[in-house]
């Protein structure tokens, strides 16, 4: 290399390196200065409320590691043994202060506000993309609509019977369980009924059990999950470059590859499909291209068809979503009240008895106007998401203060923790909140309960599955427990919840299976 070229690469390193240095001790500056504006206007406001235990630096955190032997795992139990002893409080996760909310009034009020927003979840743009859950404003509005139209009750009748067939597959396949000493811990069986389920649904798409790629995403949602729970609790670790790294070195960064397989391949066998038929059939491709398609998937693409904006990255991302907020929250209900019923046997019985009476001796199938007479089994399906609710909690953030039912203000730019959970143990609408009583959600008695009751959350982000969700509980239930009578040795207290985006039951759902008289 001549001298020229060598100090021509020199002074370009020097200028580049310069520039990168600047940049990030402008940011650096930046950030701290906005910081410090923020917190001069906050901490008045933020010094009025009850606050959590805290140590410099690391804030509250210290008392979720404190006594901890493993902090994935445990920290669910200590986040709310922590928040449940107050209303409303504040806690520090290292420098970025939270305002919990535990009462109902507050956190419907935050809830039904239009104007709070999720942006802190733009941490999670890496794994969600640009889907409903990251999304504001205009564009969340249109997502929103889509999964609307999607999941509306008049396409309930394909769904049902996707649902009735993956449900009476998995009665038979435990089949080998039944009448023998074998212990079994159903929830592998359910997880697979309702993505099974759920993929089809929402796109024609049969997961192929016997191919590893469509396991392995299924499995690193859940893996996924974890990780951005421990980096939204961990500030350090918000930074994209730092939290990736951390991937690195943890061996984990491959599971974000791994989520977008199975989106990948669906768009690609239903584009596939779409242009099969379309050549196959004119007015096939007429009617996709004017009426509302009957797929989830083909909404998108239609969407993507007349907007350039919509790319195919936004379909992998929408698709990534509702995967991720629709089987495994539906799964976690079934096994939820699966086992419950299992520990309450005269539930379990009335659940029975019910079902008897809708369907008589008959084992026929599952139709739509079944469900609603479900009354019985809904009071236990809500009692479950009641004791155990799936999402226990959201989070927002509000650019403007906000006041509480006892006068005190939330200020402006503040992250928001909504504790769902903390509401349904509230022990003025739900006395003995921990033991598990489906008769407070009897006709007489739901008035009492029915405002701090929120597993679907509220306001104009409510739950876009809250039917679909019940819809397909009422049907396994009816499918599982018309052919099996469940019981188990697991105690309530031995149940281990980790907190994650879920609250997950992480000791098993441990059952036995016994055969129902045929009729
Ligand atoms: C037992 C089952 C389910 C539970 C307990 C549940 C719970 C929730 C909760 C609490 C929220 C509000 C989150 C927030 O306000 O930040 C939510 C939002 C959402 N859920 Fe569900 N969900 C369930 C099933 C489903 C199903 C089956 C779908 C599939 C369509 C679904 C799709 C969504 C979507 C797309 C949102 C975001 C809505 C938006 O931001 O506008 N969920 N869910």
């Amino acid at each position: 290399m001549s001298t020229t070229m060598r100090s021509i690469l020199v002074n370009f390193y020097w200028i580049f390196g310069s520039c990168v240095f600047m940049i990030l001790v402008r940011t650096i500056v930046h950030r701290t200065f906005t910081y410090i504006r923020q917190m001069r206007r906050m901490t008045p406001l933020l010094n009025s409320l009850d606050h959590l235990p805290t140590k410099p630096i690391i804030g509250s955190l210290y008392y979720l590691i404190k006594d901890t032997k493993d902090f994935m795992t445990e920290r669910g139990e200590k986040v709310i043994e922590l928040i449940s002893k107050y209303e409303s409080a504040i806690f520090w996760m290292m420098h970025v202060p939270i305002v919990s909310l535990g009462k109902h009034e507050d956190i419907q009020a935050v809830l039904n506000n239009s104007r709070c927003s999720r942006k802190f979840l733009r941490l999670l743009e890496g794994t969600l993309g640009d889907s409903i859950f990251v999304l504001h404003g205009e564009k969340w509005r249109r997502s929103r609509k889509i999964l609307l139209a999607a999941f509306s009750p008049n396409r309930f009748h394909r769904f049902f019977s996707i649902i009735k067939e993956y449900s009476s597959f998995t009665t038979k396949a435990l089949e080998l369980f039944c009448d023998t000493d074998e212990i079994i811990d159903i929830k592998h069986y359910i997880l697979s009924l309702n993505a099974n389920s759920f993929v089809r649904n929402i796109s024609d798409y049969e997961i192929n059990k016997s191919n590893n790629e469509d396991i392995a995403m299924i499995n690193a949602v859940i893996e996924i999950a974890r990780l951005e729970c421990t980096r939204f609790l961990i500030p350090w670790l918000h930074p994209k470059f730092i939290y990736k790294t951390y991937l690195f070195f943890l061996g984990k960064l491959h599971l974000y590859r791994e989520i977008l397989q199975l989106p990948k391949k669906i768009i690609k066998e239903r584009s596939m499909c779409n242009m099969t038929r379309n050549l196959q059939n004119d007015k096939i491709a007429e009617d996709t291209d004017t009426a509302s398609p009957e797929l989830f998937i083909d909404m998108l693409l239609q969407r993507h068809n007349g907007d350039a904006d919509f790319t195919e990255k936004h379909i992998r991302a929408e698709i990534f979503s509702v995967i991720s907020a629709g089987y495994e929250t539906t799964a976690a209900t079934v096994c939820n009240v699966l086992l419950m019923l299992a520990m309450h046997l005269e539930v379990q019985e009335k659940v029975y008895d019910e079902i008897k009476t809708v369907f008589g001796n008959d084992d026929r199938e599952v139709q739509i106007e079944d469900v609603k007479k479900l009354v019985y089994m809904e009071q236990c399906i809500n009692e479950t998401l009641r004791k155990f609710a799936v999402i226990p909690s959201t989070l927002r953030v509000h650019n403007e203060d906000i006041m509480l039912s006892d006068g005190h203000i939330i200020p402006a730019g503040c992250l928001i923790f909504l504790g769902f959970y903390l509401s349904h143990h509230d022990k003025t609408f739900f006395p003995n909140a921990d033991n598990w009583d489906p008769e407070r959600f009897s006709p007489e008695r739901y008035g009492d309960c029915k405002n701090a009751f929120l597993p679907f959350g509220g306001g104009p982000r409510l739950c876009i599955g809250t039917k679909y969700a019940m819809a397909s509980i009422k049907t396994q239930l009816v499918h599982l427990i018309r052919r099996y009578h469940f019981s188990t040795e697991m105690k309530m207290q031995d149940i281990h919840l980790v907190l994650d985006i879920l609250l997950r039951n992480d000791s098993g759902y441990w059952l036995k299976l016994h055969s129902r008289p045929k009729n």
